[in-house]
């Protein structure tokens, strides 16, 4: 089966200013990914390019088997996104921000509100479809772009930073229910943060910086190769934060 996202020797640049150079990577079906990078390492531009946002770009990037330019339509209907800047409509409640979502997947009305109640009663939120957006939480707010999200079955779901903003409690709950996901739907995660706390004991980490990949393993195996205690460390040697600049070099 083709992986749920593949992309490969992906370049880009903002007007002249490269800022991912020669990214490849692959995740599979059910796998949890973690995409770690400091600010400005590129994984909101790595996300605008496979949602195509931007398109001016090197190298090939397919969902499910499918290439996002070639066969667009069939590529993105695999992907959910969470973006970095919250997106519902804080005047509307829950269940018209879904609908909404919905009509633009080309549901009908049930088949609509079928995967709404779906996906609310996944992320606990079932009790709050009539509430509107403005009175939920951060947290609350979050686990409904999520549950919109997967509203169209993808079988890819992209997070930009989703736990910006939010409690540790409401953090620990959003990184547990995506692995969920991944473990019981098979959705593939790839979960972008700069937070480390954030990849879990076994998770793979895909160390993103300066727009190139610097590692792409189990955080333990990442701590094991560079002798490091943990990853915390190993991604302060690899960003520069312990060295001053320098780069390991990548697996
Ligand atoms: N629209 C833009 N025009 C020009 N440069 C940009 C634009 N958007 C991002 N950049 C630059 O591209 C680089 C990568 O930015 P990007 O937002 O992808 O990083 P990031 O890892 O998502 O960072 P953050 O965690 O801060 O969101 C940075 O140097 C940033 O300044």
């Amino acid at each position: 089966m083709a992986p749920a996202l593949a992309v490969r020797d992906l370049e880009f640049s903002y007007a002249g200013k490269r800022v991912l150079e020669s990214v490849s990577l692959a995740i599979e079906a059910g796998e949890f990914a973690v995409l770690l990078g400091p600010n400005g390492a590129g994984k909101t531009t790595l996300f605008s390019l496979i949602t195509r946002l931007h398109d001016r770009r090197r190298g090939e990037i397919r969902i499910g088997g499918y290439d996002v330019r070639r066969q667009a339509v069939q590529a993105h209907a695999r992907i959910g996104v969470v973006f970095q800047q919250p997106t519902l409509d804080l005047d509307l409640s829950v269940a018209q921000n879904l609908a909404y979502h919905g009509a633009l997947h080309g549901m009908g009305p049930r088949e609509a509100r079928r995967q709404a109640e779906l996906q609310l009663e996944r992320v606990g939120l079932s009790d709050q479809h009539r509430t509107r957006v403005r009175r939920l939480s951060g947290g609350q707010r979050r686990r409904v772009e999520i549950a919109r999200g997967l509203m169209h079955s993808p079988r890819l779901l992209l997070l930009d930073e989703p736990t910006v903003g939010l409690d540790i409690a409401s953090r620990r709950e959003l990184v547990e229910h995506a692995h969920r996901l991944c473990a019981e739907e098979g959705v593939a995660v790839l979960w972008a943060t700069h937070l480390i706390d954030e990849a879990r004991p076994g998770d793979r980490v895909l160390v993103l910086h300066r727009g190139r990949l610097l590692a792409d393993e189990r955080a333990e195996a990442l701590a094991d190769r560079l002798g490091v205690a943990n990853l915390g460390d190993a991604f302060d040697l690899l960003t520069g934060g312990l060295t001053g600049g320098e780069e390991a070099p990548c697996a």
